[in-house]
């Protein structure tokens, strides 16, 4: 065995992990991370990163679909869809190689392996056990076991971005992000689709108007859409697969050649003996302070999507890493603020929000304006020919303050970041109106979206 301390050991080299390295080399510490696989972890190398290549094969797609509109004709569209997967592939294959020099130049010492608490504030990975005065828990999320007969042939996103074969038919379990957005990427490669969602509908967490603008074009493009149902079974039937599910009590069974596991990830924290760390949890779900510290034991941070209080995306992860990062430096002085935090479903087009839905914003019982607009017939959508265009802005009446913003489609995952700095920062609706914008262009319409003062 050999022995070795460190000021901070790293469990994880995705983006919550490299967050955490920023700060704590500035300040001078000796830093190891630990990695099992590539380092960059998912979003570069198993998520965002090349799931937005097949993404916007998508949207080319779709581009194609309304050329007629604007007078030129095309043929029939033929996707390679292996060449395709190659893309992707070779787009995404230098980021683990260039992420070990940036870890390199910063001098923290990367180490692969899995590691595992042998005691509070001692890691073993391999045949080293690693002291450390601070301990990161980085290990990111993995997707949800379903305790169903036959959940054993459902794949998982992972398998989608690597399989060069187009399938013919997918049903995905569960009608949240991954499942839409590869729903949406196979329905206009020609696939057919069936999304099955336990819930009333689908992606539950976001604003009900937005999604069902966004189911009606899913449906549209041939998505076949269940929600309230609850899937009892797989069964493969030779090279296929039958899924038999109940709604209002009558079974019912779909057959497809992939299904996939779309019903949520949880964080993966399971093999890392949290008990020998005396770091609490239940099933899993690390108990935490305000500073993202383990409630146990406070020499252990946890950042990423192993938190299992804060959305699971990839600037989230690097913001809560250099929180973390800082706090070990400056001691226990940073919390995260998750105000303003955009997000989008990437479907085509995409769905994008940043903070409260409308009905949350009842709930919450402030006076308030929804400002909801369908701008198919406005001049920027119909230069466009967007399917789709439409957003809602949700203000308070008392502080003109916007408190959240929602859209469909009109360049919303990029216009949505404006909304975010305004939440975050305190901008008005009245200084957004009063605003100048570049003109003629999608960001031009933010101030017609806030109707008038
Ligand atoms: C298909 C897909 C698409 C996505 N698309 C988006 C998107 O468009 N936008 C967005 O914001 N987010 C997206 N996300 C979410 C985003 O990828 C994650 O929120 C983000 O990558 C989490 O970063 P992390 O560092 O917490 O975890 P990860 O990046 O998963 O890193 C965790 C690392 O820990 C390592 N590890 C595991 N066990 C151990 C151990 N015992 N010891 C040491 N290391 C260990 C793993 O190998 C891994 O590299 C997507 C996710 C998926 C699955
Ligand atoms: N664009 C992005 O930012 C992006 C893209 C992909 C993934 N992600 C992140 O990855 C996380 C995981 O994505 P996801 O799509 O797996 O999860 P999700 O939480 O978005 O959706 C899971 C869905 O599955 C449903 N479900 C759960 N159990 C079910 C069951 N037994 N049968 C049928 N439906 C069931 C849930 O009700 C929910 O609607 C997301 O929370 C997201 O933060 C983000």
């Amino acid at each position: 065995m050999v022995r070795q301390t460190f000021d901070v050991v790293i469990l994880g080299g995705g983006n919550a992990g490299i967050g955490v390295t920023g700060p704590v080399r500035r300040a001078g510490l000796s830093v190891a991370m630990i990695e099992p696989l590539d380092l960059g972890g998912t979003c570069p190398n198993r998520g965002c990163t090349p799931k937005k290549v097949l993404v916007a094969a998508g949207q080319m797609l779709h581009d194609i679909e309304r050329a007629a509109v604007h007078h030129i004709a095309v043929g029939k569209p033929r996707l390679d869809w292996a060449a395709l997967i190659d893309r992707e592939k070779n787009m995404i294959k230098d980021i683990p190689a260039n992420l070990a020099r940036a870890m390199a130049r910063r001098e923290v010492e990367v180490i692969k392996g899995y590691g595992t608490f042998v005691a509070p504030s001692t890691i073993r990975v391999g045949d080293r056990v690693l002291e450390a005065n601070h301990v990161v828990i980085a290990t990111g999320s993995k997707p949800r076991p379903l305790p169903i007969a036959g959940a054993e042939h459902m794949i998982t996103s992972d398998a989608m971005l690597s399989d060069r074969d187009l399938p013919a038919s997918v049903i995905f379990i569960g009608g949240g992000v991954i499942s839409l957005e590869f729903a949406h990427i196979y329905a206009r490669a020609g696939a057919g689709v069936t999304v099955l969602e336990a819930l009333p509908r689908l992606l539950p967490a976001m604003d009900a108007d937005a999604v069902a603008q966004l189911q009606a074009e899913s449906e549209r493009i041939g998505i076949k859409v269940e929600a309230g149902v609850g899937v009892r079974r797989i069964e493969r039937t030779g090279s296929r697969f039958r899924v038999v599910f109940t709604r209002d009590g009558v079974e019912h069974a779909a057959e497809a050649d992939r299904v996939v596991n779309g019903c949520g990830r949880v964080a993966n924290t399971g093999s890392l003996d949290l008990a020998a760390g005396q770091v609490e949890h239940t099933n899993g779900r690390i108990s935490l302070d305000d500073h993202l510290r383990s409630t146990s034991n406070p020499r252990v941070h946890v950042c990423g999507d192993a938190v299992p209080i804060s959305p699971q995306l990839s600037p989230v992860a690097s913001y809560e890493g250099d929180i973390v990062g800082r706090n070990i430096v400056d001691g226990p002085r940073h919390a995260p603020d998750y105000a303003g935090m955009a997000t989008a479903v990437y479907t085509v087009p995409a769905l994008a929000a940043v903070g409260l839905t409308e009905a949350t914003a009842r709930h919450n019982g402030s006076a308030i304006e929804v400002h909801v607009n369908d701008m198919r017939d406005w001049f920027s959508a119909r230069s466009y020919a967007e399917t789709v265009a439409w957003s809602k802005v949700i203000v308070d009446r008392t502080t003109d303050r916007v408190l959240g913003a929602h859209f469909f489609g009109h360049a919303g995952q990029e216009l949505i970041s404006i909304f975010g700095l305004a939440i975050k920062f305190g901008i008005t609706a009245s200084q957004i109106r009063d605003n100048v914008y570049a003109y003629p262009t999608f960001s031009a319409d933010i101030k017609h979206m806030l109707g008038h003062a």
